[in-house]
């Protein structure tokens, strides 16, 4: 059994499905620290990470944009002193995808190799 931020994002198709309400409670057990809001109608995984200050955030950022360009999936970051507010999903299909708990998961990794 792989860990979520281990598995492979899959390329994403317009007509992918959106993950299944217990798709998201199982999956959501593996980031225990996000939380699943909805924006526009669509629903997003969202993470408030803090820093000692805006260059760490920065940082931080960065690197999450780097871990973005690699699977060409992307997330939203509000870059703020001390704070990255970093949101996932899938705009294809206007919903949550596994790809966006894979990389929530990574951002997780990311955040604690940042500290
Ligand atoms: C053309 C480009 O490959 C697509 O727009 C990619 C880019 N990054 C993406 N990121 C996210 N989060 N969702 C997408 O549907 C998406 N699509």
């Amino acid at each position: 059994m792989t860990t979520l931020s281990q598995q492979a994002c899959e390329a994403c198709q317009a007509d992918a499905p959106k993950v299944t309400d217990q798709e998201k409670n199982d999956l959501l057990n593996d980031i225990p620290d996000w939380e699943i809001v909805v924006l526009d109608g669509e629903e997003q995984l969202r993470r408030v990470f803090t820093f000692k200050n805006y260059a760490k955030a920065l940082a931080f950022t960065n690197t999450v944009a780097d871990l973005a360009e690699a699977e060409n999936h992307h997330p939203a970051i509000l870059l703020e002193w001390g704070k990255a507010t970093v949101r996932w999903w899938t705009h294809k299909i206007g919903g949550l995808h596994e790809n966006d708990f894979i990389m929530a998961a990574r951002t997780d990794e990311a955040y604690r190799s940042s500290n």
